[in-house]
């Protein structure tokens, strides 16, 4: 998969905000903390926990592929929101980055990983969405349609964010089995990697700008909506083991 492929190619357009020194006193730290029990249940799911020792059923897995490929249709759609959303340059240059990266990159390196395991693109093609998928992509939408720039970016934290968390738990886990015995070591390394670590890396930054002298009652808003999309998380991994 791609994103092993170095720092200045796909998630390149993620990585212009400057790195943090201190993350554990950052405001989104202080958003993830209001929101610890649901995000300890999504990146410690059992879906998650079958990937690191690689005991996850191989049709769990598929069921996954199959509708992360739709919800990766309706996340290109949000950078396209985002494009939408943008008051200035720079914001416009970043949502459309990201559009191109998913629309160009993403998309062709899923369909190829979907081969690998058996799923063919016309497969893709006609699949009917599950609901689980629906609400997540649709939710995340709605908030970026009722709100700004920030309430998307929020809306789509668990996903970028979470996937970078959770790629790290794997890692320091001692039941995570790695390379070739585990079935799932590409998935793991590609969100593993240095690469997508720093797009994460850079998207926490983007926020602990925006979120930095932010009202209360705008915080209390931001932390139900990174809440609700972690929550859709939890419930797209689920999704997975009941498909299986
Ligand atoms: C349900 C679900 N949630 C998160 C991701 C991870 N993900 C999807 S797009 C993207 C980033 C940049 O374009 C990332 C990290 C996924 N694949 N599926």
């Amino acid at each position: 998969m791609g994103y092993t492929r170095g720092r200045d190619s796909l998630f390149s357009v993620f990585q212009e905000a400057p790195v943090t020194s201190n993350p554990d006193s950052t405001p989104f730290a202080a958003l993830l903390a209001r929101c610890a029990p649901e995000w300890k249940a999504y990146c410690q799911h059992a879906f998650v926990r079958g990937l690191a020792d690689g005991t996850l059923p191989a049709e769990a897995f598929r069921h996954y592929l199959r509708q992360d490929y739709l919800f990766l249709v309706h996340f290109a759609r949000a950078w396209g929101l985002a494009v939408y959303k943008s008051r200035n340059l720079a914001e416009l240059r970043q949502g459309l980055d990201s559009l191109k990266a998913i629309v160009d990159l993403e998309m062709g390196l899923h369909v190829d990983y979907c081969a690998l395991w058996g799923i063919a693109e016309a497969e893709l093609e006609t699949l009917p969405e599950a609901r689980e998928t629906m609400a997540y992509t649709r939710y995340v939408l709605d908030a970026g349609h009722r709100g700004d720039l920030l309430d998307l970016h929020v809306a789509l934290a668990p996903c970028l964010v979470g996937y970078a968390d959770i790629a790290r738990w794997i890692e320091a886990q001692p039941f995570t089995v790695r390379g070739s015995a585990n079935p799932y070591e590409a998935w793991i390394a590609m969100y593993a990697s240095e690469a997508f670590q720093a797009a994460a890396q850079a998207e926490r930054d983007w926020l602990n700008a925006r979120l930095a002298g932010q009202t209360q009652e705008r915080l209390d808003g931001l932390a139900a909506t990174f809440r609700d999309a972690t929550r859709l998380e939890i419930d797209f991994w689920q999704m997975g083991l009941d498909g299986a």
